[in-house]
Formats: structure tokens, sequence, C-alpha cells
């Protein structure tokens, strides 16, 4: 270990503090899957992906995949000069460090999950160029081909015409920054469930990286453990809903990280905020509105 001079905390680690940090992080070996996104619901065997086919039919049967509920992935929803415009504009603000090598800024207010507490004091509205994206990607960006099965999870009570993105309503924006020089990472989490909602839209920019999914280890469970890697092009968009968001894990992994990479998290609220009798939920949820509505 070396002095800290990063803002890790307890086992989160970074290259600044930890320099055997990359060789070590995720050393076991399991099966990778990986996320086919014309497919939709699909993941194949590492080594046999470059010969699926996409779509239902016609697979042959000696291709080994898993189907896996809830990943909704777009390339190219922005144009490069959209991508760049972005760029400059979440540069313009200070970044903050973070945990495991990261840097962030975050847009929303200040949240004690365990103590179910939120602070607005802080939050004065979301970035407005991040908002309009993602509207003109709602509106006309995002495909929903027939041949595949772009949409899966019953947990949505979305019509299968309808956008991924129906009714999404953001309330909070954060810009996360990866670097390979600090072994930038996030460890496996769930992100909340109390105050988020069921879809967690990602915008990825600048660069390329995997987002991995895991299941918790069972040891009582004796099936093989197993990861599904979604590879996420510059300029996509990923929305994690169904299982990928409520059964398995995601994180990135520092070795993912080949260049500098940003990404933008927009977060919604679950229907326990939204229509409810629930006083402290109802007031929650309308100070949520009223100050995401505020464009910056
Ligand atoms: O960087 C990403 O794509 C994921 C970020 C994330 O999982 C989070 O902020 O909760
Ligand atoms: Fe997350």
């Amino acid at each position: 270990m070396k002095d800290k001079n990063c803002a890790c905390k307890g086992i989160r680690t970074c290259l600044l503090c930890d320099d055997s940090k990359v060789e070590s992080f995720y050393s076991e070996n399991i099966l990778e899957y990986i996320y086919c996104w014309k497919c939709g619901d699909k993941a194949y065997i590492k080594h046999q992906f470059d010969n699926h086919t996409c779509g239902n039919a016609n697979q042959s049967e000696m291709i080994q995949f898993i189907s896996i509920d809830g990943i909704f992935l777009q390339p190219d929803v922005l144009t490069e000069d959209e991508e760049i415009k972005l760029i400059q504009s979440i540069d313009s603000y200070d970044w903050v460090d973070s945990q495991s090598g990261r840097r962030k800024q975050d847009f929303g207010p200040k949240i004690n999950f365990k103590k179910k507490k939120v602070n607005f004091s802080s939050f004065h509205g979301l970035p407005s160029i991040d908002i309009k994206l993602l509207d003109t990607i709602k509106r006309d960006r995002l495909r929903n081909d027939p041949n595949y099965s772009r949409f899966t999870s019953s947990t949505l009570e979305n019509d299968s015409s309808d956008s991924i993105l129906c009714n999404f309503k953001t309330v909070e924006i954060c810009h996360l920054e990866y670097c390979p020089e600090r072994g930038s990472s996030i460890d496996p989490h769930f992100d909340d469930f109390w105050i988020w909602g069921e879809r967690l839209v990602t915008l990825n920019l600048n660069s390329q990286t995997v987002l991995t999914l895991t299941l918790k280890p069972n040891p009582e469970q004796k099936v093989l453990n197993y990861c599904v890697r979604i590879p996420l092009p510059p300029r996509s968009l990923l929305v994690l809903y169904g299982d990928s968001r409520n059964r398995y894990e995601h994180s990135i992994r520092p070795l993912d990280i080949i260049d500098r990479r940003l990404a933008i998290t927009y977060r919604e609220l679950p229907s326990s905020f939204l229509c409810t009798s629930h006083d402290d939920y109802n007031r929650i949820g309308k100070e949520f509105i009223m100050r995401s509505e505020n464009l910056i």
C-alpha cells in the first residue's frame, strides 16, 4: 500500500493507494458470457461469440448461451459532434475525487441511504444539455426491432411497442470520469432500491469499456459462477432493469478502462415516491420533481 492521496475508503482502492490493484482485481477464473445488443436477451460464451447468429431463429445448437433479462443497449445514440459538445459542457464543471480512482459531479440531493434521509439544500437542478440530449434520444434514436427481443422484462409496465424510456423522468444525474492512470473502477454493487427506480440509464462517452454483471457468490448453490460482459461503445446508451438491475450486481473493472471514459447516469424515482399516500415519501417525491425540473 502507498500513502493515501486519494478518496478511497475502507476496502476500496485505486492505483494511487494500491499499485497491485489491477493485477489482483477479479483474478478468479469464472465463465465469461458476452452480451449481444442486437439479440437483446442473450449472452454467448466468449469463444463462440463471433459464431452466433443474431435473433432467436436459426441458432446453432452448438453455441452455448444464456438468456438474460433486462438489458437494453443502443449504440450511436449521439453524433460525434454532440458527444464533443457534451464533454465540453461536462468539463466546465468542477470534478470531485471519488472512490476507486473515479472522479464525479453530482446533480442531486445528498442522500443517507441507511437512514433513508434526503437533504435537498445543495440540489439546484440538472444540466440542460444532458436532459435535452436524452429527450432527443428518447424521441428519435431508439429502435425496437421486432425480429429481436430488445425489451424482455415483465417488471416494466411498458407495452412492447413503447420505447424503453417511456415515462422516464430524470430526477438525478451523475457525471463519472474513469482513467487508466488511476486504475479507475467501480466494484460490484446494486444501485439503491429504496430511492432509485427500475431503470438505470447510462450514456457512455469518449472511449469504450465493458460493464460486468455478476451474481453474488452463494456457497450453497453448487452451480458454476459466471459473469456477463456488456461491451459499451462510446456514444451508446445502456438501460439496466429487471433481473440485470435487481438480481445481478454491476461493475466496471480497471482493466476495461483503456482511455479516459466519461459516463452520465440518469436516475428515476420508484413509484413508491410518486403515487403514494405516505406523507414523507410524497414530500420527497415532489421536491425531487420540482428541483429536477430546473435546468442549469
Ligand atoms: O460507470 C458506469 O457505467 C456505472 C456507474 C454505476 O454503476 C453507478 O454510478 O452506480
Ligand atoms: Fe451502479
